[in-house]
């Protein structure tokens, strides 16, 4: 069988993205998703994308992780916009499905401003946080992030037994200045740290800027800059929560499976 995809990458966080708009795409055969994400024996990605048709939004975005679990992907989102755009679904607004419900985004001067869901609250592990931001990340701060063991204290907290069995994302922040941090994020279902992640930086824009009635957060990743703006709302919640940056095409190119 042969598989004609797009690779693309939102700072750095790599998807291959399929137009499974006639759903030929078998969703269930989560091996064929891993081979497909596989680096050395694929066509290598942190996650895939299958762009479907939806009766009541432009499209539904159906996101895997390489190991083929399955949740929300800010980066993976904003990669989606950008590749319908490209296939004509849309122009410069969409509304869109994703696993977590709804998304609005907006695609601008060769940005992505996406709309994340609310944002319920934040929880204190100890001297960490934890949010939801579509999917689970437990944010650190650190001091010398470009420094710190990502991959080892990562795999620690993501395998940690408060987090079983479902696991969380794990995310090490940095303070750069009073609007902007530095975020380097141990991927659940990757298995490793990827360049960057978008639910991972609006998770940790949002614990760092929790005490602002509205703050606008500027975050370094290895893969690049985005940017997080929010609303604090009643009773500790977030709201227009908006995740903005680049999202662009590296290849196409067709796979025999
Ligand atoms: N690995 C995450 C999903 C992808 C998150 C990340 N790629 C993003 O941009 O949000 C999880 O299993 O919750």
């Amino acid at each position: 069988m042969e598989i004609s995809f797009y690779k693309y990458q939102g700072t750095g966080n790599d998807f291959v993205m399929i137009d499974d708009r006639e759903e030929k795409f078998d969703d269930s055969n989560l091996k064929l998703v891993s081979k497909l994400c596989d680096r050395k024996f694929g066509v290598g990605a942190d996650g895939l994308i299958l762009i479907r048709n939806h009766k009541d939004f432009d499209f539904e975005m159906i996101y895997f992780n390489a190991d083929g679990s399955q949740s929300m992907c800010g980066n993976g989102a904003r990669c989606a916009v950008a590749f319908s755009a490209f296939l004509g679904i849309l122009d410069e607004k969409t509304s869109f499905l994703a696993i977590d419900g709804a998304h609005e985004a907006i695609l601008k001067d060769g940005l992505v401003q996406l709309l994340m869901g609310d944002v319920a609250g934040i929880d204190e592990k100890e001297a960490d946080f934890f949010v939801n931001t579509g999917s689970p990340h437990h944010i650190r701060f650190v001091e010398d992030v470009q420094n710190y063991p990502i991959f080892e204290e990562g795999k620690k907290v993501r395998y940690d037994q408060i987090y079983a069995p479902a696991g969380t994302n794990v995310n090490f922040v940095e303070k750069v200045s009073a609007d902007e941090i530095f975020v380097r994020t141990y991927e659940r279902g990757v298995e490793d740290e990827t360049l960057s992640c978008g639910t991972g930086v609006t998770a940790a824009a949002i614990a760092f800027g929790k005490d602002q009635a509205a703050a606008t957060i500027k975050i370094k990743t290895l893969g690049g800059q985005l940017s997080v703006k929010f609303n604090a709302s009643e009773n500790g919640a977030f709201n227009k929560v908006w995740l903005i940056g680049p999202a662009e095409q590296v290849f196409a190119g067709k796979i025999s499976v």
